[in-house]
């Protein structure tokens, strides 16, 4: 028996369940169940109604949907190459796209400062090196486990090539509570799970590049850097590359802290420019205006909340782990931000707005734009009745549960789905990979010779103008806005321009994924379509080596 008959046999004994993404997403059917022939698998049959499923399963169930709605875009693909059994290669090729190729669990002792001693675990998951490197975040957390890193990988491989970052998709954490460790101690821990991965052949710059995640930035991002320079990486020019999110002068990008919102922000203003999407679910277009209620006030949180008042948004409420702010009349995020530094990272007591005990309420308050930007599992399907925004934009990855999604399609909530609206942040550090690999920071060798040709530019449009109108006195002038820019050119400004126009690039490709299939407002499904496509192309193109 070869090993493509086995896997279709195998499939076949497998009690499947021909579950069609059109029946439970309410969409007309152009596809009846039983012309499908990829089946979702049946230990995930729960998913949609579960209140609380696990997380990687949730993940695999949304893939799933996505290759059921692909499945005749992969036959004609397959088509072409006149495989004996497409159907089996298919599946082949499914399953690869869903499975997690490794998790690494390490456990490793640490001296605390008290000289008692303590075992640490950490795990780094790789999902799939389809592309190399594989890239992704670390986080601290006591909820981190290998369910969650594995589900959490997953998503980085959607995400990357649903944003055409050229990446497979990784991710790893380390369970520990961060507040409850020195800074020494946290060094001694970031840097003895970077040096076991090393060991471990897990990480480099050709393999997988680690980034930011929930509760590391930089200062944890510049010890990993550190950490593989100083072994391993010693002879490696392009060691840098191995880590994004790196403080400036170990080669960081400018940019890249606030990428993420910024990401978010650019994908808010593209969705809401669209009129006839704004007009499905009871929005005007346009930003100005807008209210806005954001949970988790971190990174992500912190820097889209900026720009989106910045825009003309307002910001009505906040929802932090130990407390709620809710304040119709409009919070300003910087102000938050400056009372959080000065009482040790809590919101708690801020004068500019009422408190919402327990701080989950705060997200069902009134608002046009919900912004989950914490952690996972946040909106299921007890609570999403509740929400009474238009619009979901997930800076968390996998804040909705598929039984919450069920209920908000139903309810016309339009959700920007994790996968394509938190994607800047992976691309900004895509771009500092590529900076770390070229050696040079983006625009050093350009910005001399760009203000150059834009001067040459303004002398010859003058010169032209004088000859053809035969008037000598004619002076044509810089604006302000272009000879600022001119002078002040940077490294953020192509870095967060860059941003803006690949977020609306992958936009475009989710809302024609979405028309092609007949999607409507599922987003998701469409943001999935989109990475699941392009990532079976690279595996048909490939080839399997399977035998
Ligand atoms: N950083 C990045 O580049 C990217 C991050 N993401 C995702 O965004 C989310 C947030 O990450 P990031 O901003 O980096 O993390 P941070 O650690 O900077 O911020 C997380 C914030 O959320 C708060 N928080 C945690 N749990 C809860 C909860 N249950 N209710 C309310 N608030 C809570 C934290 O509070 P406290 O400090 O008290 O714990 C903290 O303020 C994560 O899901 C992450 O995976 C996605 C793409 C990129
Ligand atoms: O920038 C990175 O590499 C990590 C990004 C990340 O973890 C995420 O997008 O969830």
């Amino acid at each position: 028996m070869t090993f493509l008959t086995a896997l279709k046999r195998a499939a076949n004994l497998r009690k499947c369940m021909p579950v069609t993404p059109l029946r439970l997403f309410a969409r007309p059917i152009s596809v009846s169940s039983s012309s499908l022939f990829h089946m979702i698998p049946e230990e995930l049959e729960s998913i949609p109604t579960d209140s609380d499923p696990q997380f990687s399963d949730m993940v695999k169930y949304n893939f799933h949907l996505s290759a059921q709605v692909l499945e005749d875009f992969f036959l004609e693909k397959l088509s072409q190459r006149k495989y004996k059994d497409p159907n089996a290669r298919m599946e082949a090729i499914i399953n690869i796209m869903s499975s997690c190729q490794s998790c690494l669990r390490i456990d490793f002792p640490i001296k605390r400062d008290n000289s008692q001693y303590e075992m640490i675990t950490s795990y780094r998951a790789h999902h799939c090196s389809h592309r190399t490197p594989m890239k992704g975040g670390v986080r601290y957390s006591l909820d981190v486990d290998a369910d969650e890193v594995e589900a959490l990988a997953a998503l980085m491989t959607y995400k990357n090539a649903c944003a055409n970052v050229p990446f497979g998709g990784s991710k790893g954490g380390i369970r520990i509570d961060p507040t409850c460790y020195s800074k020494t101690e946290l060094q001694t821990i970031t840097r003895r799970f970077l040096i076991e991965l090393t060991k471990h052949n897990y990480v480099g710059p050709a393999i997988d590049c680690i980034g930011p995640d929930m509760n590391t930035g930089p200062r944890e991002m510049g010890w990993m850097a550190d950490a593989y320079l100083k072994t391993l990486g010693f002879q490696n020019v392009d060691s840098a590359a191995v880590v994004s999110g790196k403080p400036l002068h170990l080669g960081g990008l400018r940019g890249r802290l606030s990428a993420t919102g910024r990401g978010m922000y650019a994908a808010a203003e593209f969705f809401l420019e669209d009129e006839e999407l704004m007009k499905k679910i009871g929005l005007t277009p346009g930003l100005k205006g807008k209210t806005f209620i954001v949970q988790g006030f971190g990174n992500v949180g912190y820097h889209v909340s900026r720009y989106l008042v910045r825009g003309g948004a307002k910001c009505v409420g906040v929802s932090e782990k130990d407390v709620g702010i809710y304040n119709p009349d409009g919070i300003e995020p910087e102000k938050l931000e400056e009372y959080r530094e000065s009482n040790k990272r809590s919101v708690k007591g801020f004068p500019g707005g009422k408190e919402v005990e327990p701080s989950i309420n705060v997200l069902f308050e009134q608002c046009d734009i919900l912004i989950p930007s914490a952690t996972e599992k946040i909106i299921t399907a007890d609570n999403a009745k509740a929400v009474k925004a238009k619009m979901i934009i997930e800076g968390a990855n996998g804040p909705t549960t598929p039984g919450a999604d069920k209920i908000l399609l139903e309810n016309n909530v339009l959700v920007l789905p994790d996968i394509y609206v938190n994607a800047g942040g992976v691309t900004a550090s895509y771009y500092e990979w590529l900076k770390n690999i070229n050696h040079v920071s983006f625009g050093k060798l350009s910005f001399g010779n760009e203000k150059e040709i834009a001067e040459l530019l303004l002398q010859s449009v003058e010169e032209s103008m004088k000859k053809e109108l035969n008037k000598d006195d004619i002076k044509v002038i810089m604006t302000k806005k272009l000879s600022n820019r001119m002078q002040e050119n940077s490294e953020k400004d192509i870095v967060l321009s860059s941003l803006a126009h690949n977020i609306r690039k992958s936009g475009k490709e989710v809302l024609q994924m979405a028309k092609d299939h007949d999607l409507g407002l599922n987003l998701r499904l469409a943001a999935y379509c989109n990475a699941t496509s392009k990532i079976f192309e690279t595996y048909e193109n490939a080839g399997l080596a399977i035998t």
